[in-house]
């Protein structure tokens, strides 16, 4: 179905100069992974910079998840045709210590990884072009979008709880693949759309 210019509009990412989400600069200290690993003083990192590394984001109102007509119109225009629901936490995952241990592998996959946190929180960390980590703060009502082939991983933090939907184009493919990734084809397409001087793709 056309997509109208009202859907096209209610899809748009969140403008850089009003975004709420919270990241910034880690620490590289072998403390629990839960905690915020802030540089001391915080460097944060701003959604115009993580929009340079192709990451997107919404803050939407979960409260309204079923019937939310932006969320509806996000996946209209984007093609997010599939949605589940995940939540993480030692009560209610299956096999959570490989699953927590496996989300926290630096890894790649061959498409988005789109996350829509409903409840509770976590951080998505995500790898600057210089190869740093910026540590992405998702609470309730914030939706990202990590782009096929950046270097990434997800932990909860110290509330040790987050229910999320999960969407995908078409069939889900869950797949991690572990770096060092530098040669796979999805890796190569992210360095050449997103290092400097290149124009990020929405
Ligand atoms: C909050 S969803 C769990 C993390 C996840 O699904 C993933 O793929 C991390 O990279
Ligand atoms: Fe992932």
């Amino acid at each position: 179905m056309a997509v109208s210019e009202v859907e096209y509009h209610l899809a748009e990412p969140q403008p850089v100069e009003d975004s709420e989400l919270e990241a910034w600069y880690m620490d590289d200290l072998p403390a629990d992974q839960r905690l915020p690993h802030r540089l001391k003083p915080n460097r944060p990192a701003g959604v115009a910079q993580l929009r340079k590394l192709g990451v997107l984001s919404w803050k939407l109102n979960p409260v309204q998840y079923e019937t939310d007509p932006k969320l509806q119109a996000i996946c209209k225009v984007r093609g997010y045709s599939y949605q589940d629901i995940i939540t993480v936490s030692p009560e209610k995952l299956p096999a959570y210590e490989q699953k927590i241990k496996s989300f926290f592998e630096e890894h790649i996959h061959t498409d988005e990884e789109i996350r829509y946190i409903l409840d509770g929180s976590g951080y998505f960390d995500v790898r600057d072009l210089n190869d740093a980590w910026i540590r992405i703060a998702c609470k309730a009502g914030d939706m990202i979008v990590l782009p096929e082939g950046i270097y990434h991983r997800f932990t909860l933090d110290e509330g040790n709880y987050t229910k999320a939907m999960r969407l995908f184009v078409g069939e889900p493919v869950w797949t991690p693949y572990n770096r060092p990734q530098d040669q796979h084809s999805s890796r190569t397409k992210y360095v050449e759309r997103f290092t400097a001087g290149s124009i990020p793709v929405q």
